[in-house]
């Protein structure tokens, strides 16, 4: 059971986007999803491509109004409280931000200066970022001269060193290399800790099952399953469960969401 109060809370959120031609019905995007994410988790939102998730992270941070449902993101409304939401929230999107004629260290400086850090906290706050991303050695070097991991970690530090009380994380190791990836997953790992919540997108089973506390799949716009990963397994009819224990999340999502390809 989970007693603290949610940071997500989202109840019946509908997106419908008009289509080109008038006459023709909206597309439904997401159709009556139901999300929690809690303070000390890390909550993880699957789904097929397709499925509605960077359209949900959207809602959330308020870029996007639902059509309809109840919406509560660290108590406030995200589409009308959006300036008082983004003080408290970071998200790190999928395409990285960065700026890449400046250096790792003036691109973190830029976002602190932007996102209003005090000024008396800014010099050590951004070297401990440096050293938390594993980037204080290439703190100089243009960021458009990073791999692929650097980048996806220089992006993640800009979120981290404003110590949001909720870090959202469109596919955050997409691409990249097995070191970066363990990098990214410890320091997702130890936000959590620290009792702050987490709520990431992701299409890798593995990620899902090494930092989901709790999951939340989605298909075709809608929820399919939420839980631990022992409730989903548990969810699963019994011949399934049998197959080779213990069943991977792998098994739980294809058993939910289907086989078929997605286009
Ligand atoms: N602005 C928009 N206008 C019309 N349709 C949109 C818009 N944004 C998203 N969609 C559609 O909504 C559906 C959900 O898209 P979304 O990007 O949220 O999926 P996703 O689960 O994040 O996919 P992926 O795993 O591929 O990133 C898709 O069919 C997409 O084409």
């Amino acid at each position: 059971m989970r007693h603290s109060q949610a940071t997500v809370e989202a109840t019946g959120v509908t997106v419908e986007f008009a289509r080109g031609r008038s006459k023709q019905a909206p597309f439904r995007a997401l159709d009556n999803v139901d999300l929690e994410a809690r303070p000390g988790e890390v909550t993880c939102l699957l789904g097929p491509n397709g499925s509605g998730k960077t359209t949900l992270m959207n809602v959330l941070t308020g870029l996007l109004a639902p059509s309809s449902g109840h919406l509560r993101v660290l108590g406030l409304d995200p589409a009308t409280q959006r300036r008082e939401l983004l003080r408290r929230i970071a998200l790190v999107p999928q395409e990285t931000s960065l700026y890449p004629e400046l250096t790792a260290r003036e691109n973190l400086v830029f976002h602190a200066r932007y996102y209003g850090m005090p000024v008396r906290d800014q010099r050590a706050r951004i070297e401990e970022t440096l050293d938390l991303v594993q980037l204080g050695s290439r703190a100089s070097d243009r960021a458009g001269t990073f791999s692929g991991g650097m980048q996806r970690r220089l992006a993640l530090g800009k979120a981290l060193m404003m110590k949001p009380d909720l870090l959202l994380l469109d596919e955050p190791t997409l691409g990249v290399d097995v070191q970066s990836r363990e990098a990214i997953w410890q320091r997702i790992e130890e936000v959590a800790e620290e009792g702050r919540a987490v709520l990431l997108t992701t299409n890798y089973m593995e990620e899902a099952q090494r930092l989901g506390d709790h999951i939340t799949i989605i298909d075709r716009g809608a929820n399919v399953v939420r839980g631990s990963l022992t409730e989903l397994t548990s969810q699963l009819p019994e011949t399934k469960r049998a197959e080779v224990p213990p069943v991977s999340l792998q098994d739980v999502f294809l058993h939910f969401t289907g086989s078929g390809l997605r286009n």
